[in-house]
């Protein structure tokens, strides 16, 4: 099986810009897919990292700077036709060997690990002419794209693999359920989690040079 993580290296996690900065974004995208890495290594995978732009990291990449949907449908399109590509995303900092063995021993022409929110965490295809259309409701587009090329489709169900962390609100799932490579940069960012009205949350403490203004 080939697996490929697509990571986008440039300006990256813009949905977290209310709280970490631009050079944050990238500290801390980088180390959830060291962690994805990890995880998929550990399966007994040797990941390929599919990014837009050369970055500093020990695994075979593939440079495609074009837009997620035709970088990953070249993966699909070159791949040998007998053998399954799984497309792991880097934000999954909760991914586990255990889950990602299970995404990976799934039985199906088409796996799909549904992100929440309508996305697609994780997929695997066997299938020649799948073909994926990443953002918006992206899971029940891949079921329909897989359902047009006449392949079959299972789900996984995994709470690991549809936690994508994308908004401020994410940030607490990491540091709950993970003590990989994320969770420890954002604890040295000064997060932690806290309880307001109920809800937890990932709050970061005031900043020396905030304090001293
Ligand atoms: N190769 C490649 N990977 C991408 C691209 N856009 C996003 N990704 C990766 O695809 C996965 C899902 O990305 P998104 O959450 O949709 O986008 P993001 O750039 O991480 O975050 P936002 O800017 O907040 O949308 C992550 O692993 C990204 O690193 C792209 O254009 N090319
Ligand atoms: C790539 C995209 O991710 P999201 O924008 O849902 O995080 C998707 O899964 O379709």
């Amino acid at each position: 099986m080939q697996v490929v993580v697509p990571f986008s290296a440039t300006d990256p996690k813009t949905r977290l810009a209310d709280v970490l900065a631009p050079d944050e974004r990238r500290e801390f995208s980088l180390a959830m897919l060291e962690d994805v890495l990890s995880a998929i290594r550990a399966t007994g995978q040797e990941p390929r990292v599919l990014t837009t732009s050369s970055i500093d990291i020990d695994a075979p990449q593939t440079v495609d700077s074009r837009p997620l949907t035709p970088a990953v449908n070249d993966v699909l399109a070159e791949g040998e036709p007998t053998e399954p590509t799984a497309i792991v995303m880097a934000d999954l900092a909760l991914a586990t060997p255990e889950v990602l063995e299970q995404l990976f021993s799934t039985a199906g022409d088409v796996v799909l690990a549904p992100g929440r929110g309508g996305g697609t965490n994780a997929l695997v295809s066997r299938h020649p002419d799948f073909r994926v259309d990443y953002h918006g409701t992206s899971y029940l587009d891949h079921c329909r794209i897989a359902g047009d090329v006449g392949a079959s489709v299972v789900e996984v169900d995994s709470h690991r693999l549809a936690t994508d962390v994308d908004e401020s609100g994410d940030l607490a799932e990491v540091l709950m359920h993970s003590d990989g490579a994320a969770c420890k940069w954002l604890r040295k960012a000064g997060f932690s989690l806290s309880v307001t009205e109920g809800r937890v949350e990932a709050s970061r403490e005031q900043r020396i040079e905030e304090k001293n203004r």
